[in-house]
């Protein structure tokens, strides 16, 4: 970027000084917010002339025609329209991959990774992009992508996603995301959203940064119903926090690229397209704290799905049936009574692609480390190793607090579908299956 003419709006110093972010609290809220007073038209959209000269771009990630329960849309004030760059072309997609996958077979088996390995120096959050696997296809809005990521420096250019909203997941390093809506800061334990086509860029507030993504082509991610659970629990929609309106006013070179139908594209505007100084509407970003999730369990007997620890979910067009459930394994309570505590042993018509952020998972005694991440495809069985097996059927069911780690699980109602690097990985675990090795019968039959 030729020259830093930014203007000293709100949180726009670099790290590390980096002041305290405001939020605004809530989740699928009319959001609004102006880094200048006045920004904001009143009573109307677009006036014939927007305030203080900016222009008025209306974003939409819904159709307009969707139920106004699940319709979502922003308008933005910016200096420039968006409209306003020249074309885009085609540039190295690097390790990034989408859906349709279809360059390997899909695979039955439990498979396991661990972390990345350490990128090359100067490699940004876009570039330390790696595709895992995943589902559906994203001309057709369906589907998923699991990718990791493992970036060293900031980004200098800017990034937009048409193929969906990226739900990121750091696990180690702290991000400050520059969106057009504002600034977010995401550390391991927080989740960030930028929605389908919001332009960002990514800048560590670490050395080094690592973690997972999902990237959903379907239906935006939205709080799952809580049924007879009540008015109240799971993540709660006040501690989701948007942006609020932060602007650069950059006139140079800057990189804007574009994730389309699969490939990268690039294009060099004259000026920062985070140049919005106000925006009102629902269609937003935000940061979420995992550790703030009200956890809901047994206090009686028996180890319930996991579905009760849904934090966000992308519903399909079958009721109850998401396109994917984002589930967290936060801190919490074990009291059940004549239970086998842990997750029991299981096939599921569901994929179950889990990632670790810290610590250990109680189903795992070792080898799902911080970083790595594990696929159990539609119906492969798994649950428990052995070594927790035994342990939990030996235990002295006492109250029991499991505080020891953090783990989540994008489950999707698709197989996914690996990516040639990911399948051939070098730090794919060869011998996952061994964990289950050993597990003795103990079958007496009464005579
Ligand atoms: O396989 C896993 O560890 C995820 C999981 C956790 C749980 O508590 C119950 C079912 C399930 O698939
Ligand atoms: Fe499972």
């Amino acid at each position: 970027m030729s020259g830093d003419t930014r203007k000293a709006t709100e949180g726009l110093s670099h790290p590390p000084h980096l002041p305290h972010l405001s939020y605004l609290s809530g989740f699928g809220n009319e959001h609004s917010s102006e880094a200048v007073p006045g920004a904001l038209p009143e009573g109307r959209n677009s006036p014939q002339r927007a305030p203080l000269g900016l222009y008025a771009e209306q974003l939409s990630g819904t159709a307009f025609t969707e139920p106004r329960a699940h319709n979502r849309r922003s308008w933005l004030y910016r200096i420039r329209p968006s409209a306003a760059h020249p074309a885009f072309t085609r540039v190295d997609n690097g390790a990034l991959r989408t859906a349709p996958f279809t360059e390997s077979v899909p695979d039955p088996n439990r498979l396991r990774w661990n972390p990345l390995p350490v990128p090359p120096a100067g490699t940004d959050f876009l570039a330390g992009l790696w595709t895992l696997g995943g589902n559906g296809d994203a001309a057709q809005r369906t589907g998923m992508a699991v990718h990791l990521y493992h970036a060293n420096a900031s980004m200098e250019r800017v990034f937009g996603d048409s193929d969906g909203e990226l739900l990121i997941v750091p696990e180690h390093g702290g991000l400050l995301l520059r969106t057009e809506f504002g600034l977010l800061r995401a550390e391991p334990g927080h989740i960030a959203l930028v929605p389908r086509g919001v332009r960002f860029r990514v800048e560590l507030l670490d050395e080094e940064a690592r973690g997972y993504v999902c990237e959903n082509y379907g239906a935006p991610f939205r709080l799952p119903d809580l049924g007879p659970i009540g008015a109240n629990g799971l993540a709660n929609a006040r501690d989701f926090q948007a942006p609020v309106a932060a602007y650069e006013d950059v006139e140079g070179e800057v990189e804007v690229v574009n994730k389309f139908c699969g490939n990268l594209w690039s294009a060099t505007y004259a000026h920062s397209p985070l140049d919005v100084v106000a925006w009102h509407g629902n269609h937003v970003p935000y940061v979420y704290d995992l550790r703030r999730f009200n956890v809901i369990g047994t206090i009686s007997y028996d180890h319930p799905d996991p579905s009760i620890f849904t934090v966000l979910t992308s519903p399909s067009d079958t009721p109850g049936l998401a396109g994917i459930d984002f589930v967290v394994f936060a801190p919490r309570w074990l009291v059940g009574e004549d239970t086998f505590r842990p997750p029991y042993f299981h096939r599921n018509v569901m994929s179950e692609y889990m990632g670790l952020i810290e610590g250990a998972y109680d189903a795992k005694a070792e080898g799902f480390v911080p970083g790595g991440g594990s696929l159990h495809n539609m119906m492969s069985a798994h649950g428990p190793d052995r070594e927790t097996f035994d342990r939990a059927s030996a235990a002295e069911l006492r109250p029991q607090k499991v505080d020891d780690g953090l783990a989540f699980m994008f489950e999707t109602r698709w197989p996914v579908t690996l990516t040639p690097q990911a399948a051939g990985a070098e730090h794919l675990q060869r011998r996952y299956d061994d964990v289950w090795q050993g597990l003795e019968r103990h079958f007496r039959p009464l005579r």
